[in-house]
């Protein structure tokens, strides 16, 4: 498709290329002679170029020669420009594709990378961005050309959903732990750091157990204000409160025979720990705004990743609960204590979302973004490396995912640029004084021509002001849900997604 070149490219001497000879090889196919002449100049000084003025000249260059990337008009006269796409990727699916589109055709570009383009770039063309483009298209073939350090293939994701892998030292003691207790009908507490799998021991447990044809039900006490909890917990009768409209039966009673994983049992209130004390010990509860009394048989597994023992000693939590509960304990530890599951783990998940996220060329990770990935000290632990993963593998145009997909913490946290603060990692966008910076933020996206504006200064705000309140509160996460009028569930959430640290119950440091 003609279109004009708003730029003229610059003529000074241009930096030598920085790859060795041969020089890469570019391929431009455009029916506009201007663009194409535009594209020699601009590329001259970092590699070799050849044109084509249809789509079918194209393919036949390409069939004849060997190309690093691919520069390719969205219009061409004979095909149209997805469709000759869709023909390159079958005669070298490793092959970098930049789309060449107008502005107005965006939902094409779209369809572009949906369709595993490298990138497009609009018209009119300009000189740096252009040779930028093609550089990292050049980087992005050369490096995928490395054999993978795990493929994609191998992974266990098909057995199934819940595959829970380990094969360190500290995983095989919890995979003992399991077996030796599951079939035993006493309560057991996990204990880990959130993101560790602490539900996935639970599941195991039940699933190992003589109940499990039975009920599981898994209720997150975090995730509810208190009087819900109550509710949600041993049901409530007609009136017992406004908007009690109905009687309703509670997981206890709805569990009877099975087994309830109790998430975050840390965060309940006094009274509810009372009744949570009173079915462990006899079995028995009343509905709320009931007087009779109930009996249940239920297996209470429960998990959470406060210090109850600290907890108990400021008066927050019931010792006699805790001592209930933690009468067995299987302690999780943190994915930075078995590094060594993490090349497992990777298998896993990548092999997971090649499938569910349509990606049959994905071949794998190159040894340099797994060495990566295997020194991180990862503190969202298993949760965040499977979000990584999967990630990974949704941004990745190329079979190969290398080290410059993977996230801007990751990276740095290599080059030892990460910040003071324990498991806080900055990322771009960020100024060193959280909030202060918005409207800097903002101008800088606007300059980046970011089309992200908005999730990015929502996330760098509510950081901003939950990491304040939960300063205010001096690290009391209760109270910092109730000022923010969210649930704990939801602030447990986001301390775990943005990282922050809680150092100390008064000490709480943003990531920059
Ligand atoms: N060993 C493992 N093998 C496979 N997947 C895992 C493993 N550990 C954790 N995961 C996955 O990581 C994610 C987080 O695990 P899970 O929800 O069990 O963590 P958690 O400790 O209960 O977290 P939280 O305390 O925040 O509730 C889940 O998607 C889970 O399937």
């Amino acid at each position: 498709m003609s279109m004009a070149v708003a730029e003229a490219p610059d003529t000074s001497p241009q930096p030598k290329s920085k790859w060795s000879v041969p020089a890469p090889n570019i391929l431009a196919v455009d029916d506009d002679p201007t663009i194409l002449a535009f594209v020699e100049r601009s590329l001259a000084s970092i590699s070799d170029v050849a044109t084509a003025k249809t789509a079918g000249e194209g393919l036949e260059k390409l069939r004849r020669g060997s190309f690093d990337a691919i520069l390719l008009d969205i219009q061409l006269p004979d095909q149209n420009g997805l469709a000759a796409y869709c023909e390159i990727k079958e005669f070298d699916r490793r092959i970098p594709v930049i789309f060449m589109t107008v502005e107005a055709a965006s939902g094409t570009a779209i369809e572009a990378m949906q369709l595993g383009a490298f990138d497009y770039i609009a018209k009119p063309l300009s000189v740096e961005p252009l040779r930028d483009l093609v550089e990292k298209a050049i980087e992005q073939r050369q490096i995928s050309s490395v054999p993978v350090a795990i493929s994609a293939d191998d992974g266990d994701s098909h057995d199934s959903g819940e595959l829970f892998i380990g094969r360190s030292p500290a995983m095989l003691d919890v995979f003992k732990a399991i077996g030796k207790v599951s079939k035993q009908d006493v309560p057991i507490l996990i204990r880990g750091e959130s993101g560790t799998g602490k539900e996935l021991v639970a599941r195991a447990l039940y699933q190992y157990s003589h109940r499990r044809d039975h009920d599981f039900l898994a209720v997150n006490c975090a995730a509810l204000p208190d009087n819900l909890l109550e509710s949600e917990l041993f049901g409530h009768e007609k009136g017992a409160f406004t908007g009690a409209e109905s009687r309703r039966i509670g997981k206890f009673e709805q569990c009877n025979g099975g087994t309830l994983f109790l998430d975050e049992i840390g965060d309940m209130a006094p009274g509810v720990q009372a009744k949570v004390l009173r079915v462990l010990q006899e079995q028995r509860f009343e509905r709320v705004g009931g007087n009779r009394e109930l009996t249940t048989d239920v297996r209470i597994i429960a998990a959470t990743n406060r210090p109850l023992e600290d907890m108990v000693a400021a008066g927050d939590y019931r010792e006699d609960l805790l001592y209930r509960l933690n009468g067995v304990t299987i302690e999780l530890p943190p994915l930075h204590q078995r590094l060594s599951d993490v090349p497992a783990l990777i298998r896993f998940f990548l092999a997971q979302a090649k499938q569910e996220f349509s990606k049959p060329d994905l071949e794998g990770l190159s040894p340099e973004a797994l060495d990566l990935l295997s020194s991180y000290h990862w503190p969202g632990n298993v949760r965040q490396l499977r979000a990584v993963i999967r990630r990974s593998v949704l941004d990745c145009t190329m079979p190969v995912i290398t080290s410059d997909i993977l996230p801007v913490e990751i990276t740095r946290s290599q080059r030892g640029e990460e910040s003071a603060v324990d498991g806080a990692a900055p990322r771009p966008g960020r100024s060193p004084l959280p909030g202060a910076g918005l409207p800097q933020l903002v101008k800088k996206l606007l300059n980046e021509k970011s089309n992200n504006v908005y999730a990015l200064a929502t996330e760098y705000m509510e950081r901003y002001v939950i990491t304040e309140v939960l300063k205010a509160t001096e690290g009391n996460q209760s109270q910092a849900a109730e000022i923010l009028g969210i649930t704990r569930g939801k602030l447990r959430d986001r301390i775990t997604s943005y990282h922050i640290s809680l150092k100390s119950n008064v000490e709480i440091e943003p990531d920059n």
